[in-house]
């Protein structure tokens, strides 16, 4: 099994050098033209089921257009596939951003379909991937990154992916936050190692950091929203906005039921679905 330094070192895919000897107004200018061209495709796709959000980026610049899918679920991932080759991508990995509870994941199918993608997924979880990563550490597609995260509270190895920072870097930032935030919401705390406390520690150290444009991604909505900012969840977010006992408090008496598919789901998913004999 791969270890995560692979990529972390990994010269495949190396940066864009990010020093320029342009003047500072120079430098705004390619800043803000940098914005409007972004290399970056990406597509926001929809599991109905499970209310899933899949992700799939790619550097549509790069020779190979390598790509990534973020949460990719099993029952769409045929639909997955056929995109990405229409649109003539590479897909590279496959990542989850925690071991799902709701849904089996898509990513020992898409493996056995195209054998040479890598399942990513946080060493945290205890789940089987050929990759795992931890807070800090960058995926590396094309010229392009995500910065891994570690956003525990909803799981216990649940991780936030963020687009790349830096000139050559889409702006604004996407970041992806699995159940850790949801649109006026948040992950519940009530299993597979959920802590409260924790939650809403990953939450105001680790996402409501980032730069208020920054659009955020959740893994799931219930209301049929898609995309939220830190700055409208920092000012409107109905939990992660009260202080942390109030928090606390409002998480201990969610009274939800379990998610259906719990005792068919997490087991799947501690093996990323279903794992190739080779990784
Ligand atoms: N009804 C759904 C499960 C709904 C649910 O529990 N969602 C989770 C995210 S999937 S682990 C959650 O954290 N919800 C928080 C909330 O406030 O709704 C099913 O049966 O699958
Ligand atoms: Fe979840």
């Amino acid at each position: 099994m791969l270890k995560f330094q692979f990529i972390k070192f990994s010269p495949l895919f190396p940066s864009k050098p990010s020093f320029f000897p342009l003047s500072s107004r120079l430098k705004s200018h390619m800043a803000s033209y940098s914005s409007s061209s972004s290399n970056l495709l990406f597509r926001q796709l929809f599991e109905k089921e499970s209310s899933t959000y899949t992700y799939l980026l790619a550097d549509a610049s790069h020779a190979d257009k390598p790509a990534l899918l973020i949460d990719p679920v099993d029952r769409t991932v045929d639909r997955d596939l056929s995109l990405i080759q229409e649109l003539g991508l590479k897909l590279v990995y496959a990542l989850n951003t925690h071991v799902h509870a709701d849904h089996v994941t898509g990513t020992g199918l898409i493996k056995s379909k195209v054998p040479d993608v890598k399942s990513v997924i946080s060493k945290a979880s205890g789940a089987t991937a050929d990759v795992y990563v931890q807070q800090g550490d960058k995926i590396r597609f094309g010229d392009l990154y995500l910065e891994v995260r570690a956003t525990p509270g909803h799981t216990l190895g649940c991780l936030t992916y963020v687009t790349g920072d830096g000139p050559d870097q889409p702006q604004p930032r996407r970041a992806f936050t699995g159940d850790t935030l949801l649109i006026r919401g948040c992950g519940r705390t009530d299993f597979q190692g959920g802590s409260s406390e924790n939650l809403y520690k990953s939450v105001h150290s680790q996402i409501f950091t980032l730069p208020k444009d920054t659009l955020l991604y959740p893994a799931h909505d219930y209301k049929g929203f898609s995309v939220t900012t830190v700055g409208e969840e920092m000012q409107y977010n109905p939990r992660l906005t009260k202080d942390e006992e109030t928090f606390k408090n409002i998480m201990a008496n969610l009274n939800l039921s379990y998610p259906k598919m719990i005792d068919v789901a997490v087991p799947a998913n501690m093996v990323c679905g279903i794992q190739s004999k080779t990784s």
